[in-house]
C-alpha cells in the first residue's frame, strides 16, 4: 500500500495549490473532484456550462471519440474542458452576505477573496453569484434555486453561519452538486440562554412592565407611533398590574430536546422546574442523565404550564402548534420560540391567546422576518418579542464566524466537512483508508462504461465489494459515489460529485445495487476487490461480457495502485493508468511483438503487457497500457493483425 498516504494526503491538500497532470496529479483532481463540492448542472436541466478554466479548478479527462458508441452522443461529450487538471491561479471568491464576526473574516481572508456585501436584494444577489465560490450566509439571506441557477455551476459551498438551513434549498444546492455547511455547535448556549432569559422575562411581564414605566414622551411621540395595547399610559408604577407566575416547581415541556433543548432543559432545571420533553429522535439516556423524562407530543403538551420550542423547521413541523393543538393544551400556558417561527400557525396562536388558552407568548422568531409592525402578534399586550436575538452574543457570534470559515476553508479546499448538511459525513481514518479504493472505484466505472455499446441505454449496475471484513465495516458510499461518477461523467455533461453523485444516478434512471461478501483476504485492507456489472447491455468488447450475460470487471488495489484484476470471464493483471488497448485474439506466439511493433512505428509508448486467457492455445486477452493516444492509423493496423478477433481502446 506504499502510495494510499500519498494519495490521501493529495486528497486533503489544498485544491488550490495543486499543480498540473501526471497520472498521479490525474487521481488526485478526480478525488478532490468528487469530495470537494464541484461545479454540477443537475441533468434534468441540461443547462449549458461555462467552463471557465480560471474557476473550474479540477476536472477529469475527458473520453472523446474513444468510445464512440457511448450511450450518449458526442455533442455531450465534447462538453468536456479539453484538460485533465486544471489549477488555478486565483484564490476563490467568498461571498458574506450578511454580518460575520471578524476573527472569521480574518480567516476567510487569509484563504481567498472576501466581499462583504450585506443587505443584498435577491436580484443582486443573484448577480453577484456567478463570480464567487463560496457564499456564506446567516438566516437573512434566502439561497433559493435561483440562486443556484444563476452561479452556473461557480458556486461550490454554502456556508452557514447557524444552524438553521431552512433558508438554504438544499435540494437546489444538491442537485448542482453545491455542498452546504452549517456551524451548528457555536450559538447553542446563546440561543439556550436567551430561551431561559425570555421565559423568565415572560413570566415576570419584564417587557411589559419596562415598557408601561418608560414615558411615551419623546422620540416615539414625535414620530407619532404606538406602543401596544394597554401601554398608552406609559410613565405609570403599576405594580398590581404586572404580577407574574413563579417557575419554581412548574412543568416546562422542551419540545426539540436537541443541542439549544438540552441546554435549556439543564437550566430549567436549575431553576427548580420539572422539566419533560419531546423529540422523536433522542435517545431516552441522554435525557435522563439530565433528569428529564422523554415523553410523547401529546403528553407534553396537555401537561405542561410553559412549552419552549427547540425543534427545526421541516416539513414535519411546519405549524405543528396549530388550533387544534393550542386546543389540547393547559388553559394558560406560556409558550417560548427561540426555535423558528414557521413552527407555530401565528394566526392561530392569537386566536389562542384571545381565548386565553394560551396565557403568554415570548417569541425570537416568526414566520416573516421581519414581520408586518401591524402584525396582530406581534402587538399582543401578552406577547414578548425579540427580533431573533436567539444567537447574538459577542461570544456565539465571533465562536459562529470561526466555526463557519473554517468550514467553508475546508469544503472549498476538497476536505469533506464534519458539519456537511448535504452530504454524507466520512471520518478522517476512514477516508484514508478508503482513498486508493476510491480512485480504483471511479476508473472501474469510467472503464465500464467504455465497455458498453452505443444505444444500450444503461439502466442497472451491480457492484461487489469483496472484503475480508465484517460487511457492516464497510462504507460504501464514497465507492459507490466514485463509481457513478465513473459511469457517469464518460457519457453525459454531468459532474458527479460525493453531494450530487446519488441525485444524478437517480436522475438518469441508473439502478445501483451493492453487494459485500465476505471472503478469505487481508483483513488489515478495508477491500480485496471491488466487481461492477452492467446489465441488459451489449457490449463493444464481447469478451468483456461475462457467462451471466453481464458487462463484468473487476479490479483491485496492489501496492496502492488500481489494477482491472478481471475482465468478462478473463482474469487479467493490468495497471489501471494512462491507456488502455485490449485485444482479444488467438492464443499464440508473437502476438506482443507484432502490436508492440505497430505502435513502436507510431511512436506510440508502450507502458505494460499483459496476458491473461482461460485455456492454453484458446483465446487469450492482451492488456496494452499506452502513454500516448494511438492515431487511427494504428488502431485500423492493430485491428487487422489476423489473429486479433476484437479490440478495443480506453481512455482511463
Ligand atoms: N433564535 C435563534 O437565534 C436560534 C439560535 C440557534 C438555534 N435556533 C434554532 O433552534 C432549533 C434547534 O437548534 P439545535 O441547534 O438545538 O438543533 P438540533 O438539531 O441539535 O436539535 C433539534 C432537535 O429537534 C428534534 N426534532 C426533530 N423533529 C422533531 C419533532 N417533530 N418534534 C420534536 N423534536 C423534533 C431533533 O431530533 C433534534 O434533537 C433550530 O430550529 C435552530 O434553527 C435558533
Ligand atoms: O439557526 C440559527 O443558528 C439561529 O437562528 C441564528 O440565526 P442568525 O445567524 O440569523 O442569528
Amino acid at each position: 500500500m506504499a502510495s494510499s498516504s500519498t494519495t490521501t494526503k493529495s486528497l486533503l491538500s489544498s485544491t488550490f495549490s495543486a499543480s498540473k497532470s501526471s497520472s498521479s496529479t490525474v487521481t488526485k483532481a478526480s478525488l478532490l473532484s468528487l469530495l470537494r463540492s464541484t461545479s454540477a448542472t443537475p441533468i434534468s436541466q441540461k443547462l449549458s456550462h461555462s467552463h471557465n478554466s480560471r474557476h473550474h479548478y479540477y476536472s477529469v479527462s475527458p473520453i472523446k471519440n474513444v468510445l464512440k458508441t457511448a450511450t450518449e452522443s458526442e455533442t455531450s461529450l465534447s462538453k468536456y474542458p479539453d484538460v485533465d487538471l486544471v489549477s488555478s491561479d486565483s484564490k476563490p471568491t467568498i461571498l458574506v452576505s450578511e454580518k460575520l464576526g471578524s476573527a472569521g473574516i480574518e480567516l476567510l481572508k487569509g484563504f481567498g477573496d472576501v466581499d462583504c456585501s450585506y443587505n443584498l436584494s435577491p436580484e443582486q444577489l443573484c448577480e453577484k453569484i456567478s463570480r464567487c465560490d463560496a457564499l456564506i450566509v446567516r438566516s437573512g439571506t434566502k439561497v433559493t434555486r435561483e440562486v443556484f441557477e444563476a452561479a452556473k455551476g461557480r458556486l461550490k459551498v454554502v456556508g452557514r453561519a447557524g444552524v438553521g438551513i431552512d433558508n438554504v434549498d438544499l435540494q437546489a444546492a444538491t442537485e448542482f452538486g453545491c455542498l452546504v455547511v452549517n456551524a451548528p455547535t457555536a450559538n447553542t448556549v446563546a440561543a439556550a440562554e436567551h430561551g431561559i432569559a425570555l421565559l423568565a422575562a415572560m413570566a415576570r411581564n419584564v417587557s411589559q412592565a419596562d415598557a408601561s414605566m418608560k414615558s411615551v414622551k419623546g422620540p416615539l411621540e414625535e414620530k407619532n407611533l404606538t406602543l401596544w395595547d394597554g401601554c398608552e399610559f406609559a410613565g405609570k408604577w403599576e405594580r398590581n398590574k404586572y404580577v407574574g407566575v413563579s417557575m419554581v416547581g412548574k412543568t416546562v415541556a422542551v419540545m426539540g430536546f436537541g443541542k439549544v433543548g438540552s441546554e435549556v432543559a439543564r437550566r430549567a432545571k436549575g431553576l427548580g422546574m420539572n422539566v419533560i420533553a419531546h423529540d422523536p429522535y433522542a435517545p431516552a439516556d441522554r435525557a435522563r442523565a439530565i433528569g428529564v423524562e422523554l415523553v410523547s407530543f401529546e403528553q407534553a403538551i396537555a401537561t405542561a404550564d410553559f412549552i419552549s420550542l427547540h425543534m427545526p423547521l421541516i416539513p414535519t413541523t411546519s405549524k405543528i402548534f396549530n388550533d387544534q393543538t393550542f386546543s389540547k393544551m393547559k388553559k394558560g400556558v406560556r409558550i417560548v420560540n427561540v426555535a423558528r417561527g414557521g413552527v407555530i400557525d401565528e394566526d392561530a396562536l392569537v386566536r389562542a391567546l384571545d381565548s386565553g388558552i394560551v396565557a403568554q407568548a415570548a417569541l425570537d422568531v416568526f414566520i416573516e422576518e421581519p414581520p408586518q409592525t401591524d402584525s396582530k402578534l406581534i402587538q399582543h399586550h401578552n406577547v414578548t418579542v425579540t427580533p431573533h436575538l436567539g444567537a447574538s452574543t459577542k461570544e456565539a457570534q465571533e465562536g459562529v464566524a470561526i466555526e463557519i470559515a473554517e468550514a467553508v476553508v475546508g469544503a472549498l479546499k476538497g476536505e469533506l466537512s464534519a458539519t456537511a448538511v448535504n452530504a454524507p459525513m466520512v471520518p478522517p481514518e476512514i477516508l484514508f483508508e478508503l482513498a486508493p479504493y476510491v480512485v480504483l472505484a471511479e476508473k472501474l466505472g469510467r472503464l465500464a462504461v467504455q465497455l458498453v455499446a452505443g444505444g444500450s441505454g444503461i439502466k442497472s449496475i451491480k457492484v461487489t465489494y469483496r472484503s475480508a471484513r465484517d460487511p457492516d465495516d464497510l462504507d460504501t458510499r464514497l465507492l459507490r459515489a466514485m463509481i457513478t461518477k465513473g459511469i457517469i461523467e464518460p457519457i453525459s455533461s454531468s459532474f458527479v460529485n460525493l453531494v450530487n453523485a446519488d441525485f444524478t444516478a437517480k436522475q438518469k434512471g441508473l439502478r445501483i445495487s451493492e453487494e459485500r461478501m465476505v471472503v478469505d483476504a487481508n483483513p488489515e485492507f478495508p477491500v480485496d476487490s471491488i466487481q461492477v456489472q452492467i446489465s441488459n447491455v451489449d457490449s463493444k468488447f464481447a469478451s468483456a461480457v461475462s457467462e451471466n450475460g453481464d458487462v463484468s470487471i473487476e479490479g483491485k488495489v496492489k501496492f496502492g495502485v488500481p489494477h482491472l484484476t478481471c475482465l468478462g470471464s478473463f482474469g487479467v493483471d493490468v495497471s489501471l493508468e494512462g491507456n488502455l488497448i485490449l485485444c482479444r485474439q488467438v492464443d499464440q506466439p508473437g502476438m506482443i511483438g507484432k502490436v508492440g511493433n505497430i505502435l513502436g512505428e507510431q511512436n506510440v509508448n508502450v507502458s505494460f503487457m499483459s496476458v491473461g486467457r482461460t485455456v492454453r492455445r484458446n483465446k487469450a486477452i492482451m492488456a496494452i497500457g499506452v502513454d500516448e493516444e494511438p492515431n487511427k492509423d494504428a488502431l485500423n493496423k492493430i485491428g487487422q493483425v489476423p489473429a486479433i478477433e476484437e479490440f478495443v481502446f480506453l481512455k482511463l
